[in-house]
């Protein structure tokens, strides 16, 4: 087994230049591809889930190059067709090239299969392929019924309305949005139940009025697309950083006594992520914010403040606060986070596990989770951490080592999901008492 030992890491401050936001690259390169004309995307995120999105557009016909080995990338739009009708693609683990691919293929008159690693397969699509059957999609398991992998055929699509259940994953609605205008017919999707994961719609909507195409929306029930509006490359897309990987180095600050200074997001940054920052201060960290960047030290003097908050608008960053809670007073309540059990892994049991091998207190429900940190905070030395191939588990408990503990890291390299270097950049924070 492959593993990691981190040595204890007695202070941290340093600023760090962020990967590209994995969410906005993924839904970048899909409709700078569906789009008509030449996209240049600048500062780009080069990890294995957009490597997953650019080999499947490659498969698809769309020609892309990218400028040496620079981050930065020009993509000819096919203007709403891919020309390539045949086509098996491999997507990893990556739901925001799965799910948003499935519904523009869906919609893209050509048989395709789409498939992924064992995990992807044990995460739910069947709300989204309901959805897609609705318009006539169609759309066949290839395995167990409501989980890839998928079969598409050509289909005749209908113009309507469709609905789609909204608290399992928001990349559902997403992917029906960015599709939509390749249905050439007006389409409204309407939300069942409640809608998680809001801001990553947001995201959604703002690209796509990027590249030309506006929803009329009632709030976050219903959502209109009206015909006769295509994707037109706006020129130039600049990723911003990354908002769920900014969220390891301000914790560190936090944890670590910082100044720990993150570059790419800021107040501008269209990211639900960057309130990571808010719930931080709210446990006491001194954070500030410009309008790109972020900066987070340890509390004046004092120990980091449990947490009590609801984290549905942060799902991924909300990770993080489960271990800045090994290092607050008292017990941090986690809640409203049911959709952790339908990614990478089961991440309320993983993080239950893996923090109680650190000497935490932990007591996990359904869609909630409550750490108290061991007596003194003093964590168990040399544990040995499983990361069930989720980078978040990875990332997440590299925090421990500032705690004055060495910690053992299984199987880091699943950290290229979204950051292939990032015990790398943790060093460069790292310094001696
Ligand atoms: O649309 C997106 O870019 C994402 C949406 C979120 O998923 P859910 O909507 O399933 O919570 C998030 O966890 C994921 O990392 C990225
Ligand atoms: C849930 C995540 O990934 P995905 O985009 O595959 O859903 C994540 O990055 O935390």
């Amino acid at each position: 087994m492959d593993y990691l030992d981190l040595s204890p890491i007695p202070r941290v401050s340093g600023t760090i230049l962020l990967p590209g936001s994995k969410s906005i690259s993924n839904r970048t390169l899909l409709l700078a591809a569906l789009a008509e004309g030449v996209t240049e995307v600048k500062a780009l995120l080069a990890s294995d889930d957009t490597q997953h999105m650019l080999g499947a557009l490659k498969q698809l016909g769309v020609n892309w190059t990218q400028h040496g080995d620079s981050r930065n990338y020009r993509v000819e739009g096919v203007g709403g067709e891919f020309p390539v009708k045949l086509a098996d693609l491999f997507l990893g683990n990556a739901g925001t090239a799965f799910r948003p691919l499935t519904a523009a293929l869906a919609l893209s008159h050509g048989e395709y299969r789409l498939s992924g690693v064992p995990r992807m397969h044990e995460r739910p699509i069947g709300d989204l392929v309901d959805a897609l059957r609705q318009l006539g999609a169609d759309i066949a398991y290839i395995g167990n019924d409501g989980y890839p992998p998928l079969a598409i055929k050509p289909a005749a699509i209908q113009a309507g309305r469709v609905s789609v259940r909204g608290n399992v994953s928001s990349q559902f609605l997403t992917a029906l949005l960015m599709a939509a205008p390749l249905a050439r017919q007006d389409v409204t999707i309407e939300v069942v139940g409640e809608l998680i994961s809001k801001p990553y719609i947001e995201i959604t909507l703002n690209l796509m009025s990027r590249f030309g195409v506006e929803v009329e929306r009632q709030g976050w029930q219903a959502f209109t697309i009206h015909a006769g509006q295509t994707y037109r490359s706006p020129g130039m897309i600049h990723v911003e950083g990354d908002a769920s990987s900014a969220s390891y180095f301000l914790a560190a600050g936090a944890i670590g006594g910082g100044p720990v200074r993150v570059e790419g997001v800021g107040k501008v940054s269209i990211q639900g992520d960057v309130r990571f920052a808010e719930a931080l201060a709210q446990m006491g960290a001194e954070v500030s914010m410009g309008d790109n960047w972020i900066e987070a030290r340890a509390p004046k003097g004092g120990k980091l403040k449990a947490l009590d908050l609801d984290c549905n608008h942060i799902p991924d960053a909300a990770m993080t606060l489960a271990i800045a809670a090994l290092f607050a007073d008292g017990t941090t309540t986690l809640r409203n986070i049911a959709s952790w059990r339908v990614k990478e892994t089961d991440r309320i049991a993983a993080m239950a596990t893996e923090l109680r091998k650190v000497g935490a207190i932990v007591e996990e429900g359904p869609d909630y989770i409550c750490v108290t940190p061991p007596d003194a905070s003093r964590l168990t030395s040399h544990a040995s951490i499983d990361t069930y191939d989720d980078h978040r588990m990875a990332m997440c408990f590299s925090l421990v080592a500032l705690g004055g503990v060495p910690v053992r890291i299984n199987e880091p390299k699943c950290v290229a999901k979204t950051f292939p270097d990032y015990f790398e950049r943790l060093s460069s924070i790292a310094k001696t008492a």
